[in-house]
């Protein structure tokens, strides 16, 4: 008797617990299926597993239109293919459009909610935002003018020395802006810096625990509570996140140390430690909050500008010629400084169409996701969908930019109707457009400034003497696109412009000391 009521007791309670479970898929799944006739077109079949996902989307969005709908496993997904669709939900309707998906092995796992780009819309993700904002805002990012102007500089001299290595030189340079403004300490070779290799770690691990579809517990997420012990999956990220943890907060005890003896220079994780009591935030998702310009701004502005040298290499006659005309009326026989560049019309537009041309953050950052049922030109879209606005399809598309696939800086000159103030879409939109912005386009239009300025940029020659052609499709897969290696052939104008760049390289490297001096004493 006794065994009968436990197995009916065990059964009920096994019943109740499925039915809590399933409970909330089963009611999505119904609501789908009620608005099954308004939901936005799609395909009937989904391609997993596929490389360059962006190229998928935007056949998509040719054959279906601007706002498509895909079944992912059990959550809607809507791409969106035009700069309008993004700019009216993602902008226009941010309040129910800037949270993110959940992320269990990224976000949860891997991160313990602390990486404020993964977090939903919620009070920690405000406190981090918050934060991000005080750090990068247009006025602040302006002081940091003076370091991204001395390590342009610094590039300017790598790519007179070794020319041939110019993708490494421009990494270092990304990477020291972001370390320096960061931590107030510079670096020297992304080769051997350890904040940089450890960091890379840790993105790497990052980014392999994002791939769609590679964990069960994604669409499992019960299988989150799993111990360790049986889960090797669940244990790798545990220890990788301890990893994450002595690194993040090691970085941001140095800088504690260097406030208190008064010898830190000016940086975000200064300011970090400054602000943090106001904000209400732990010294934990301090440590995680500095962290975040690493993972979100070294590639994009790296590989930004290394588009604009494959860009210089393809199409360099049609706009090189116009751009040295204006920097040499302009600006003359000095190196261009932040100063110049509202007077130079046409760089602003190269740099604009090389954000355009070849957006490193190529799926448009990382997906949005919506909070609220909402009904858009008459198509339903169900709260808790994921929301990609893939840049490629946005910033690729005829209507938008005319032969889409050339590399033309007239487009940004003239007036044209576009959502936004920027003629492109490349920093995102709304409430999580990227906090980097300004830091970000200071690097590129620097940088492009200097090297018009002092280089000749052209195809590299065989050794017959012919050019070698460069495939503007040839960038990698990921998160992010970047141009895959490719040769290139970087000459000074003149002898004049070379011994510029030496005089300008030798007093950056005197006004740098300090940060490089921070950087030995750290490690
Ligand atoms: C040329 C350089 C850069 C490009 C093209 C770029 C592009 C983007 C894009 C497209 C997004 C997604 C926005 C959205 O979800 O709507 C984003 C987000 C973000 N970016 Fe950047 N970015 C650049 C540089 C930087 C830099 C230098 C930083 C350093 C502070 C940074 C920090 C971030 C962060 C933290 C986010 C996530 C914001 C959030 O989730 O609220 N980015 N960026």
């Amino acid at each position: 008797m006794l065994q009968s009521v436990l197995l009916v007791g065990a059964s009920v309670a096994f019943a109740l617990v499925y039915l809590a479970f399933n409970f909330p898929r089963w009611r999505q799944e119904w609501k789908l299926y009620a608005h099954r006739s308004q939901l936005p077109p799609g395909p009937k079949t989904i391609k997993t597993g596929i490389k360059k996902p962006w190229l998928w989307f935007e056949q998509l969005n040719k054959e279906y239109g601007d706002v498509v709908y895909l079944q992912l496993g059990p959550t809607p997904t809507i791409i969106l293919g035009s700069a309008q669709a993004a700019w009216d939900l993602l902008e226009k309707r941010g309040s129910i459009y800037s949270s993110r998906p959940r992320f269990i092995m990224g976000g949860e796992l891997l991160s313990n909610g602390l990486r404020g780009l993964m977090a939903p819309y919620s009070p920690f993700w405000r406190r981090w935002r918050k934060l991000l904002h005080s750090g990068f805002m247009q006025r602040q990012s302006e002081t940091y003018r003076p370091i991204q102007s001395l390590e342009s500089k610094v590039l300017m001299h790598d790519l007179l020395e070794d020319p041939t290595s110019f993708r490494r030189h421009i990494e270092r340079y990304a990477a020291s802006v972001i370390v320096t403004v960061a931590y107030g300490r510079r670096v020297e070779d992304v080769r051997t810096d350890e904040v940089v290799r450890e960091n890379a770690k840790s993105m790497e691990r990052l980014t392999q625990s994002n791939i769609p579809g590679k964990f069960a517990v994604e669409r499992y997420p019960i299988l989150k509570y799993v111990p360790s012990i049986f889960a090797p999956w669940k244990a790798e990220v545990l220890k990788q996140r301890q990893a994450d943890i002595k690194l993040y907060t090691g970085l941001l005890n140095q800088v504690r140390d260097e406030v208190r003896r008064g010898t830190a220079p000016e940086s975000f994780a200064k300011h970090v430690i400054q602000e943090q009591e106001s904000i209400g935030m732990t010294d934990l998702e301090a440590a995680y909050a500095v962290g975040s310009p690493f993972g979100a701004g070294v590639e994009t502005s790296a590989g930004s500008i290394a588009s604009f040298i494959m860009a210089c290499v393809k199409f360099g006659p049609q706009f090189i010629p116009r751009a040295q005309e204006e920097l040499d009326r302009v600006v003359g026989d000095r190196l261009p400084t932040f100063d110049d560049i509202p007077k130079l019309d046409y760089v602003r537009a190269i740099a604009s169409e090389t954000l355009r041309w070849r957006p490193i953050a190529v799926l448009g950052g990382t997906p949005h996701a919506s909070t609220a049922d909402d009904v858009y030109r008459g198509m339903f879209i169900p709260k808790g969908s994921t929301i990609i606005a893939p840049l490629w399809s946005i910033h690729l598309n005829e209507s938008d930019f005319p032969d889409p696939h050339n590399f033309k800086p007239e487009r940004f000159l003239g007036e044209r109707q576009y959502p936004g103030t920027f003629g492109h879409s490349a920093f995102g939109w709304g409430r999580r457009v990227c906090p980097g912005m300004h830091l970000g386009s200071a690097s590129v239009l620097i940088n492009i400034a200097r090297i018009l300025w002092a280089y000749d940029v052209k195809p590299a020659v065989d050794e017959k003497g012919k050019n070698i052609d460069v495939d503007i499709f040839a960038y990698s897969d990921g998160f992010n696109s970047s141009p895959l290696p490719f040769p290139c052939s970087i000459t000074p104008r003149s002898a004049r412009h070379a011994e510029v760049v030496e005089r300008e390289y030798r007093d950056a490297m005197a006004e740098l000391q300090p940060y490089s001096d921070a950087a030995r004493r750290a490690t």
